[in-house]
């Protein structure tokens, strides 16, 4: 299977280099995007194959992936309708672009389109991604998406009134995560610890503590109840955050995400 990217920034390079991780030929990833001097070194180093044009590389393609601003989906689609058949699969990662705006975009009901809400982290295929499709895409194209994006992390079926949540726990949540990451790694460096050493020991403590919620059958406050020493540290800790108000700034950055996406 051809799968080509229509946008070549950060998303799409990571979902890239998590395919090549995989072992997919880099002769199947095609891509194109709007400023050359930016993507050709992209596909050059990778050994990528390019298009001239977005058309060109729909032509070229069978999963097709657009992965530009959200705001250029109709332009976009336009360019690209005459090259979409029924054998070919429209992907489409844009935040906030719902599939009946994608369907009306041109007149695609009877075409495969197939909604993604990636991560970041399909770059280590360690994502986690969302998927939903039109009808059209019931009989094989959603299995066939699913198939690919599985080699890149999870992959789960979400119905699409749910997309702009999952958009903030997973799509956006990285950089949140990262930024609990670097909080922890600041507090470090002021007792004394080097940035560097201080970021892989909370990095690693916030990765260990994923693995244990992901493989544990208790809840995360049941594990925060066995981290929690009576009249120890770690209690002293989390009162202190929730003093400043911890849960209610995290739920307050997921209410802002969700209505950003909502528009
Ligand atoms: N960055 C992330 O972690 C995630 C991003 N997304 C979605 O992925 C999409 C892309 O996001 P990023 O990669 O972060 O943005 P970006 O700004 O890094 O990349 C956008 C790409 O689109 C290209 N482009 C612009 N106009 C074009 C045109 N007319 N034809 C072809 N290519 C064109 C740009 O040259 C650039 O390569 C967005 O819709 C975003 O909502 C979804 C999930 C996660
Ligand atoms: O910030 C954004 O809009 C994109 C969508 C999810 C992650 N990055």
């Amino acid at each position: 299977m051809k799968i080509g990217f229509i946008g070549v920034g950060n998303m799409a390079q990571a979902m890239i280099q998590g395919l090549l991780n995989a072992k997919v030929s880099s002769e199947d990833i095609i891509v194109h995007s709007a400023h050359a001097t930016n993507y050709e070194p992209f596909a050059k180093a990778n050994g990528l194959k390019t298009a001239q044009t977005n058309l060109e590389l729909t032509q070229m393609a069978d999963m097709i992936v657009l992965a530009v601003e959200p705001s250029l989906y109709q332009q976009i689609i336009q360019e690209i309708t005459g090259a979409l058949t029924k054998a070919k699969i429209l992907v489409s990662v844009l935040t906030g672009i719902t599939l009946g705006q994608l369907n009306a975009a041109a007149d695609m009901a009877n075409l495969p389109i197939v909604r993604l809400m990636p991560n970041v982290n399909v770059k280590i295929n360690q994502g986690m991604t969302a998927i939903v499709g039109n009808d059209a895409a019931q009989e094989s194209a959603l299995d066939q998406v699913q198939t690919v994006f599985e080699k890149l992390g999870s992959v789960t079926a979400l119905p699409e009134q749910h997309f702009s949540t999952f958009v903030a726990l997973a799509g956006s949540s990285p950089a949140f995560i990262y930024l609990f990451i670097d909080s922890l790694s600041r507090a470090g460096v002021k007792y004394g610890l080097s940035k560097q050493q201080a970021t892989q020991i909370a990095a690693q403590a916030v990765k260990g503590s994923a693995q244990m919620v992901l493989e544990s059958d208790k809840s995360p406050f049941d594990l925060i109840d066995q981290v929690s020493s009576p009249g120890g540290t770690t209690v002293a800790g989390l009162l202190a955050m929730e003093e400043h108000g911890l849960i209610t700034s995290v739920i307050k950055g997921i209410d802002a995400t969700i209505a950003k996406d909502r528009g």
